[in-house]
């Protein structure tokens, strides 16, 4: 951090640093600003231990950032975004010497546009306050921004995309606030702003969502079919519920008892490496994470990637039937709902993605599913339940269900809109196919081609710390800030 000109005792030189806290949970730890105030002897000593702090703070830590680019939604969440900013974060950036371009945006999509338009020369990294909605924008923007400039075409599913040279830094201030919890253990402004003043770095697996008619689109916690596309599409309705809108629509999409014809295909990811049931969980500095190797995609495998299933029969897998809910995600999907997620060793930066088939069973079993979420009890292990680690997914519906939906609704080849989603007890008519859930985003399709993107992103974190390493108040994080 940069030396202060408000306090001027040269003998008593301060040094800020961030110390760890125990958080509520098993896993992830709090971050807080210590400081601690040295008596010198003489002017030139105290020179000598800032330059050298200030130093080995460099060596240290390269990744600093010295100017960042942040936008705030102001009706993400609680709405409190703004607040959040400017009383717990602004004042960290500052005394780190940090200086931020604030943009407080006025519509959605605006942070994505900018991104994707703007002068970004001068900037290390850009912060987003707010919630997964708000991350998927700027995620959009940055991932797009890097393939304009790189002359890639992102809608070709066979190309492998550049990553964007500008980290993401994420201050929770949504509903879910998934992306935020899945990569720092705890959702807490203060941790997070720390994170990103010390220059954390932690890569982040990227999954394409290819459509046939619709562009292409990214996700990286949840990329949902069926019970959270409902669940999702009915929430949209409850929007001034603020985040009480998922339990709400939870509820009333699982009274519906719903349940979707659908073909999945996949192509398994190495079972050697990792395995979605090994029971490890994904921590800073994961092993499996750091072995990934982005450069091995043969180019067979790559082949096989965006041709038919039938052209390589070998590589995919095919299954059909009912089911309550498919579900992929690219990290373990942990949020303050799901201390563990919806896969609890998911990989942040494994090159793969969890897929998860839920098929249909009676309303009890899918509850003890959905509850089993809320615990430690393994929520695979149940006999309608699978999981695979994968490196893509194809989705589609048989098409007599496709036909039968569209005579429903009375109108040919149109898409179901997320008005008709309740059935029961909010409208008379069950509808054939749901909608994708694709990071808090209703994809209004079915169809869909997804291949995984290892480590595309970047963002200021360092992934889960695990408290039995670290322990209560280590205060070993020189964050250096002298006077
Ligand atoms: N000024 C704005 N007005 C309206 N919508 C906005 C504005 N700025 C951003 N948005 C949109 O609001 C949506 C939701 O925002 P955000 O993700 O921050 O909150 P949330 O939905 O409450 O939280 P979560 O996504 O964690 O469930 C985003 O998809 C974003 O595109
Ligand atoms: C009987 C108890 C039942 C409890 C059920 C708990 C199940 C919780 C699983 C939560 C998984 C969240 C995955 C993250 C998804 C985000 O990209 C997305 C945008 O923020 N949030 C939702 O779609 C919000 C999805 C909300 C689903 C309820
Ligand atoms: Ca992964």
């Amino acid at each position: 951090m940069q030396q202060s000109t408000r306090l001027s005792f040269w003998h008593l030189p301060l040094v800020f640093y961030v110390k760890r806290c125990r958080s509520g949970g098993t896993y992830g730890l709090l971050w807080r600003l210590g400081r601690t105030q040295f008596s010198c002897p003489s002017r030139v000593l105290k020179d000598q231990w800032i330059t050298n702090l200030r130093t080995s703070v460099k060596t240290h830590s390269p990744r600093r950032p010295n100017r960042l680019l942040v936008f705030i939604n102001p009706f993400g969440g609680k709405k409190k975004g703004r607040k959040i900013y400017h009383s717990l974060v602004a004042p960290l950036f500052e005394l780190a010497g940090i200086s931020s371009h604030v943009i407080v945006t006025e519509r959605a999509n605006q942070a994505r546009d900018h991104l994707l338009k703007k002068d970004l020369i001068g900037f290390d990294g850009v912060v987003c306050v707010g919630g997964d909605g708000m991350f998927s924008e700027i995620l959009h923007g940055l991932i797009g921004r890097a393939q304009q400039e790189a002359g890639i075409c992102e809608n070709d599913p066979s190309v492998t995309l550049q990553p964007s040279s500008l980290h993401i830094g994420i201050i929770p201030a949504g509903s879910t606030d998934c992306v935020c919890y899945a990569t720092v253990g705890v959702i807490d402004p203060v941790t997070s702003a720390l994170h990103i003043v010390v220059g954390d770095s932690q890569p982040l697996d990227v999954c394409a969502v290819h459509q046939a008619s619709a562009p292409l689109r990214y996700s990286v916690s949840l990329l949902g079919y069926g019970f959270y596309g409902d669940v999702l599409a009915e929430s949209e309705k409850h929007r001034w519920m603020g985040p009480l809108r998922y339990d709400f629509s939870g509820t009333m999409v699982y009274l519906c008892n719903r349940s979707y014809a659908g073909i999945v295909q996949y192509i398994p990811a190495d079972p050697v490496l990792s395995s979605p049931r090994d029971r490890t969980r994904c921590l800073s500095g994961c092993s499996v994470c750091s072995r990934t190797d982005l450069t091995g995609t043969s180019f067979v495998r790559l082949v096989c990637l965006f041709a038919s299933p039938l052209t390589f029969p070998d590589e995919w897998v095919s299954v059909e039937g009912r089911f309550r809910c498919v579900s992929l995600t690219c990290m373990s999907c942990a949020c303050p709902r799901s201390p563990l997620g919806l896969s609890p060793s998911a990989h942040l930066a494994d090159g793969t993605g969890d897929l998860i088939l839920v098929w249909d069973t009676n309303p009890l079993g899918f509850l003890k599913y959905l509850y089993r979420h809320t615990s430690a009890q393994d929520q695979f292990d149940l006999p309608f339940v699978e999981v695979h680690r994968v490196k893509a997914v194809r989705f589609s519906v048989p098409s007599s269900k496709e036909e039968e939906d569209c005579e429903e609704i009375g109108e040919p080849n149109k898409q179901k809109t997320p008005d008709s989603f309740l059935c029961g007890l909010c409208c008379s008519k069950s509808s054939a196919v749901s909608v994708w859930n694709c990071d808090g985003e209703i994809l209004p399709i079915t169809e869909v081609f997804c291949r995984i993107h290892g480590q595309l992103l970047h963002l200021y974190a360092r992934g889960i710390e695990d408290q039995a390493l670290h322990g209560c108040s280590v205060e070993n994080e020189a964050t250096s800030y002298i006077n």
